[in-house]
């Protein structure tokens, strides 16, 4: 099964944004993929960090401009779609989920998960505070897509080993085969530790990883990383594109998967989680 991660570099323009998603998918499923993943924000890197409540969106209506374009796209390519982030509403009106929404290859939607751990960064130079206008999730959550167990989570996320173990080994739940991260990772942040901790994840919960990423300059002025990749089981990037729009694919290899698993069993050799 191929997987493609497409890497954007969002404008505060969302109708542009749509355009360009909609152009990337469709390279990638030319690409023979048939699981693609967005960058988080891939709708909207708007000046300011309020713009994201004028955008949000109504959870589960398929007729708002942003779920209709990812929907269709799902089902016009006949692929699994991991809709990078979009920011849906809640009840307090000064705040939005950063949520990853799921499509089926029907356009239907499979899955959501809601951000759960929100960036904080301040080095003096760059400010970050994601809790300014969002508001966290609270529930891991992972999806099966055709023959993957795909865990899903979101950029910062990263930084957080429990949350990957939450998805594969809570009570009912089996090993994620694929781990998804869309991202809109800081330049600074991410030449110190994207590739780093992407190869960890893999390596220590012996499954692909798919990540998104936004990688450009933004007419915000902010600059992320970009190095949108796709990592395999023993930790070897297969994939990767450092900056601008494109599509990055690669393969999965079940037997690889399980080989991995067969010949170093450390998954089953948890104690403690
Ligand atoms: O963890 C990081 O270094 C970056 C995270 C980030 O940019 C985000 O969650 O939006």
């Amino acid at each position: 099964m191929k997987l493609a991660a497409v890497q954007m570099v969002s404008t505060p323009d969302v109708a542009r944004n749509l355009d360009s998603a909609r152009r990337l998918i469709a390279e990638a499923a030319a690409q023979g993929a048939a699981l693609v993943s967005l960058p988080e924000y891939f709708c909207l890197m708007g000046r300011a960090d309020t713009d994201k409540l004028s955008i949000a969106e109504e959870p589960g209506d398929l007729h708002a401009p942003i779920q209709q374009m990812l929907s269709q796209a799902a089902q016009e390519h006949g692929l699994w779609l991991i809709a990078g982030t979009l920011p849906l509403r809640t009840p307090d009106v000064a705040r939005v989920r950063n949520a990853c929404l799921v499509f089926a290859p029907d356009g239907s939607q499979a899955a959501r998960y809601d951000k759960i751990h929100l960036f904080r960064f301040n080095n003096g130079r760059e400010d970050y505070d994601e809790g300014r206008v969002l508001e966290r999730g609270d529930t891991p959550t992972a999806v099966q897509a055709g023959p993957l167990r795909v865990g899903l989570s979101v950029c910062y996320d990263l930084r957080f080993p429990e949350l990957y173990r939450a998805m594969s080994f809570a009570p009912g739940a089996a090993p994620c085969d694929l781990i998804s991260v869309p991202a809109a990772f800081t330049y600074t942040t991410g030449q110190a530790h994207w590739e780093l901790l992407l190869r960890a994840r893999a390596v220590e919960n012996q499954c692909y990883v798919i990540a998104a990423a936004q990688g450009g300059k933004h007419e915000n002025g902010r600059r992320t990383w970009g190095h949108s990749m796709i990592v395999d089981p023993w930790g070897e990037v297969l994939a990767v594109l450092p900056e601008g729009e494109g599509v990055v694919v690669a393969e999965i290899d079940a037997a690889r998967l399980a080989a991995v698993r067969a010949q170093l069993p450390a998954l089953t050799h948890r104690v403690l989680g």
